[in-house]
């Protein structure tokens, strides 16, 4: 593995109760980690714990000197009320839509007031997995994708992943599997 961008020890992570851990692992670039467990075992605390918005208890969150992050919450914002397009919210996140993945060209010149769920979600995980960034959290990535809008994230995952390290949570097992590098498994009830 590549310089680990980001080193857990011993993480116990969560709220005003600890929720995750204790977890150790190192995440280096062109690696996804998978994130597999059962509603409430802490995946996305886990996420926000890395992301500094959620209370570490035990143990240790390592991030390389300067490390860029960018993170795809599990409910995105809309953005109905104002009149942007997808390449407005694309050049918000400070992406350049010119340089935007083939699933994603039918998409830049509309109204995002008149995107579908999945189509809005797919922007948003665009958003995250396209920045200049080290590391890129995704939660759920998947919501409210039909089967042809999950080959397009796989896609831009392939396009993303070489330069950047992915921590992914998903319950959908199978594409958890096709695009994780590896999967690890949370215990519901708190401890991994
Ligand atoms: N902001 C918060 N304040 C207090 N407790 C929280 C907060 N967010 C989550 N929790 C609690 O932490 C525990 C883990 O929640 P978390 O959202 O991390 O689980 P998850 O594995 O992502 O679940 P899911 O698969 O349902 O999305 C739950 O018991 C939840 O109620």
């Amino acid at each position: 593995m590549s310089e680990a961008l980001l080193r857990l020890d011993g993480l116990v992570a969560g709220h005003r109760a600890p929720v995750v851990g204790p977890l150790s692992f190192a995440l280096g670039r062109g690696e996804v980690l998978g994130l597999w467990g059962g509603n409430g075992s802490g995946k996305s605390t886990l996420l926000n714990a890395i992301a500094r918005a959620a209370r570490v208890f035990a143990g240790t969150i390592r991030r390389a000197p300067g490390l860029r992050l960018s993170y795809q919450e599990q409910r995105p914002v809309r953005l109905d009320p104002m009149p942007m397009t997808g390449a407005d919210l694309l050049r918000a996140a400070g992406l350049d839509p010119r340089r935007a993945p083939a699933p994603l060209v039918a998409l830049l010149g509309q109204r995002l007031d008149r995107l579908s769920g999945g189509q809005y979600q797919l922007l948003c995980v665009w958003c995250a997995l396209g920045a200049e960034v080290d590391l890129v959290l995704l939660d759920e990535p998947t919501n409210n994708l039909d089967p042809g809008a999950e080959r397009s994230l796989r896609a831009l995952l392939e396009t993303a992943r070489a330069d950047r390290a992915v921590l992914l949570v998903s319950h959908e097992r199978a594409f958890l599997e096709a695009v994780s590098t590896r999967v690890l498994t949370l215990e519901a009830g708190g401890r991994s």
